[in-house]
């Protein structure tokens, strides 16, 4: 199933109207994972508790068994309020939503990008709308966003009729900075992460290796995490939550949003910096420069 579909999948990407009308099976992946050892990520203490479902984290502080060090992960719980989460909600289903694939609709604020290619454009890109310069303004609270320059923010949704989800990943490694920051809006959900044992060609994460971390000494943190392959993480996405990859987290393992984790309509943010290379100071800064100016716009 190669063609581009009405609904917006492509290729292996499907969603449940597509896999009805041209009769495409997939294989369960939540049956797949729930075969390996699964535990979820407590943010009262920042640690791993055995368990799939995602409430086992609201058992806190009475976990069952050996907590477990996760490094990598930030989440701040009512990061929003819940007059922020209604003003965003209504201010986003005000500009234009666009098809994507499984199950998913965006809205694009950001240059054009090759990953293939390695190529950086500025497009149309002429910064983000003014209705969500509060949250950005917010990531001053947090001290993890020291020095976070925003340069692309994208709107997500995630239709439960659709079965939306988004298969295992980790965002591209040349042009995405260390810091990958998700703002849940609306809709209770969940990360799901698996440890990447794929190719370092993949992702472009072969490019990690050549630039040194912004992160703070302290906050970088490179622990291997001690448990076996098969094991996976559930981290929760409650709405108005604040989270933030980095580290092992955002390169050793690859996220995923599961189809039966949405139940009901998900929307988010996703802001993503620039790569310390593209940065001031950095090689290819003068690239990028454009585009950093722009990224301090909202209209
Ligand atoms: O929906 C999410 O929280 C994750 C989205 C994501 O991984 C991505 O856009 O790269
Ligand atoms: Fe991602």
């Amino acid at each position: 199933m190669e063609t581009v579909r009405p609904c917006g999948c492509k290729g292996i990407r499907s969603c449940l109207i597509c896999e009805a009308k041209y009769k495409i099976s997939k294989p369960d992946l939540k049956e797949v994972l729930q075969e390996s050892k699964c535990y979820v990520y407590c943010p009262y203490c920042d640690k791993l508790s055995p368990g799939w479902d995602i409430d086992e984290y609201k058992k806190h502080p009475h976990h069952d068994g050996n907590l477990i060090d996760y490094p990598g992960v930030y989440i701040k719980l009512n990061f929003l309020n819940e007059d922020e989460a209604n003003k965003l909600m209504e201010a986003l289903d005000y500009l234009p939503w666009q098809t994507s694939q499984s199950g998913r609709r965006k809205q694009n604020f950001g240059p054009k990008c090759n990953f293939k290619k390695r190529k950086l454009r500025l497009g149309v890109f002429d910064g983000f709308p003014k209705t969500t310069q509060f949250v950005q303004s917010k990531f001053e609270e947090i001290p993890l966003l020291h020095g976070f320059r925003t340069v692309e923010q994208c709107s997500l949704e995630y239709d439960p009729e659709r079965g939306a989800s988004i298969d295992p990943h980790i965002d591209d490694c040349w042009i995405w900075g260390e810091r990958i920051v998700t703002v849940n809006i609306l809709g209770d959900s969940v990360l799901t992460m698996t440890p990447y044992r794929g190719p370092v060609t993949r992702y472009n994460l072969d490019c990690v290796s050549n630039y040194n971390s912004i992160l703070e000494k302290g906050i970088r943190d490179n622990t291997q995490i001690d448990i076996d392959d098969n094991v996976v993480v559930r981290l929760p996405m409650p709405a108005r939550s604040l989270m933030i990859l980095y580290g092992p987290a955002r390169y050793q393992w690859e996220h995923s949003v599961l189809r039966q984790d949405i139940t009901s309509r998900r929307v988010c943010l996703a802001y993503r910096e620039l790569t310390p290379p593209y940065l001031e100071n950095g090689g290819h800064h003068e690239e990028a420069s454009e585009i950093l100016r722009q990224a301090l716009l909202f209209w």
